[in-house]
C-alpha cells in the first residue's frame, strides 16, 4: 500500500501526478484547525506533509501521529516548530539553491527601484504629472559604485554580491556569523561587525532567516547609526526588522528610503503606515515568484518528500539527525 500524505498547496498537474504515483494524496486547502478536523482521518494516517507558508506546530503534530516527513516549498522554515519535529524524529525538507538566483534578482530590483524611485515616478507619469521636462524633485540617487552592505552572506547574499560587484562595481561590506572566503576572494567583499556594516553602507540589504537571534535585529538603534542617505532593503523575513522603528526612521529622515519584500504581518495590512510613505517600495513577498522558479521549487519539494519517505535525507534536509 502506498504511504498516505497530506498536500496543502496546489501543484502543477504533472507534479501532483508524480506525487500520486508514490503516495495516496489527500489535498486540503490549508492547515487551519477546522480543516484538520474536517479531514481528521487523513491527518491521523498521513506519513508525509507537503505545502508552504502555513504554521506547522505542536498542536498540528498531535493530530498527525504517523507523520515521518514534512516538505516545504520554500527555503525559509521559521513557520515550523523544529524542536517539536526533532522530538518526534520527523524530518523537515526544504528548497534551497533552486531559488537563489531569482531572489537575488528581486533584491537587485529593490535596490534599483528604491534608489531611482522607479515605482513612485512611474505612478506620477500615469496620473499625468509629467507635463514638462523633469527637475530635481524627480531625481533619484546612483546605485553603481556605492557601498552595498549585506547582512546574511548565505546562498542568496552571495548571489547578490556577485550581481553588485560585477554588474554595478559596488564595494561589498557584509556581516554573517562567520567569514565567507568565497565572497572575499571572488567579490573582494569585506567582513564587518553589524555596527560597521550599518554605519558604512549606502545600501543595507537584509537576507537573514528568522530565528530567536535575528528577531528585531534591526530596530531603532540600528536605524540611528545608518547614513541619512542610506537605503534599507529587507528580503529575508519581516520580523527581523522592528517595523515601527523603520517607519519612524523613514518619517524622521534618519534613512532615505526602503525597499521591502517581507513584513511583520503578511499580507501587509492596507492601513500600514509604510504604504503612505512615498519613499517605500513594498512588494508582496515575491522574492522567488517567477513561473520557472516556483515550478522548480515545487518539483524540488515533491522529490524531497519522495526521498525523505524512502529514508534519503543527504540533500535539502534541515534536520537529518531526526531521520530514523
Ligand atoms: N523574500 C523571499 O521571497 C525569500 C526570502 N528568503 C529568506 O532568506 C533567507 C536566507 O536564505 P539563504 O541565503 O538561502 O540562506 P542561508 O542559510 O544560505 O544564509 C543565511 C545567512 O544568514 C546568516 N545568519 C544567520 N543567523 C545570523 C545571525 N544571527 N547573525 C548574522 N548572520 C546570520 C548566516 O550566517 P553564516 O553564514 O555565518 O551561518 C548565513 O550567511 C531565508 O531563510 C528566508 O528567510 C529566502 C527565499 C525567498
Ligand atoms: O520566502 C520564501 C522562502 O523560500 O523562504
Amino acid at each position: 500500500m502506498k504511504p498516505s500524505i497530506i498536500l496543502y498547496k496546489a501543484l502543477p498537474d504533472v507534479l501532483q501526478q508524480r506525487l500520486e504515483t508514490h503516495f495516496s494524496v489527500t489535498r486540503v486547502p490549508d492547515l487551519k484547525p477546522e480543516t484538520v478536523a474536517q479531514f481528521a482521518d487523513a491527518f491521523a494516517s498521513a506519513q508525509g506533509l507537503l505545502g508552504s507558508s502555513e504554521k506547522v506546530d505542536q498542536a498540528l503534530l498531535e493530530k498527525m501521529p504517523q507523520l515521518r516527513a514534512t516538505s516545504t516549498i520554500s527555503v525559509g522554515y521559521d513557520n515550523f516548530d523544529v524542536d517539536a519535529l526533532n522530538a518526534r524524529n520527523i524530518v523537515l525538507m526544504h528548497t534551497p539553491t533552486v531559488l537563489t538566483e531569482t531572489v537575488a534578482d528581486t533584491l537587485m530590483a529593490l535596490v534599483l527601484s528604491s534608489a531611482r524611485r522607479v515605482v513612485e515616478v512611474a505612478e506620477r507619469v500615469k496620473v499625468g504629472e509629467w507635463t514638462s521636462s523633469i527637475g530635481p524633485d524627480w531625481f533619484g540617487v546612483d546605485v553603481h559604485h556605492k557601498t552595498l552592505g549585506i547582512i546574511g552572506m548565505g546562498r542568496i547574499g552571495l548571489a547578490l554580491a556577485q550581481r553588485a560587484h560585477f554588474g554595478f562595481g559596488m564595494p561589498i561590506l557584509y556581516n554573517a556569523r562567520r567569514h565567507h572566503t568565497e565572497a572575499e576572494e571572488r567579490f573582494q567583499a569585506r567582513y564587518g561587525d553589524l555596527e560597521t556594516v550599518l554605519k558604512e553602507s549606502d545600501f543595507v540589504c537584509v537576507v537573514l532567516p528568522l530565528t530567536e537571534e535575528t528577531h528585531h535585529l534591526i530596530g531603532e538603534k540600528q536605524f540611528a547609526i545608518m547614513k541619512k542617505s542610506a537605503i534599507f532593503i529587507n528580503a529575508g523575513r519581516g520580523p527581523v526588522v522592528d517595523e515601527t522603528a523603520l517607519v519612524e526612521a523613514l518619517r524622521n529622515g534618519e534613512i532615505l528610503a526602503a525597499g521591502l519584500d517581507v513584513f511583520e504581518k503578511e499580507p501587509l495590512p492596507i492601513d500600514s503606515p509604510l504604504l503612505s510613505l512615498p519613499n517605500v517600495v513594498a512588494l508582496p513577498h515575491i522574492g522567488s515568484a517567477t513561473h520557472e522558479t516556483r515550478y522548480n521549487m515545487a518539483a524540488c519539494a515533491v522529490d524531497n518528500l519522495i526521498d525523505a519517505l524512502n529514508g534519503k535525507v543527504e540533500k535539502n534536509c534541515v534536520n537529518p539527525q531526526a531521520a530514523r
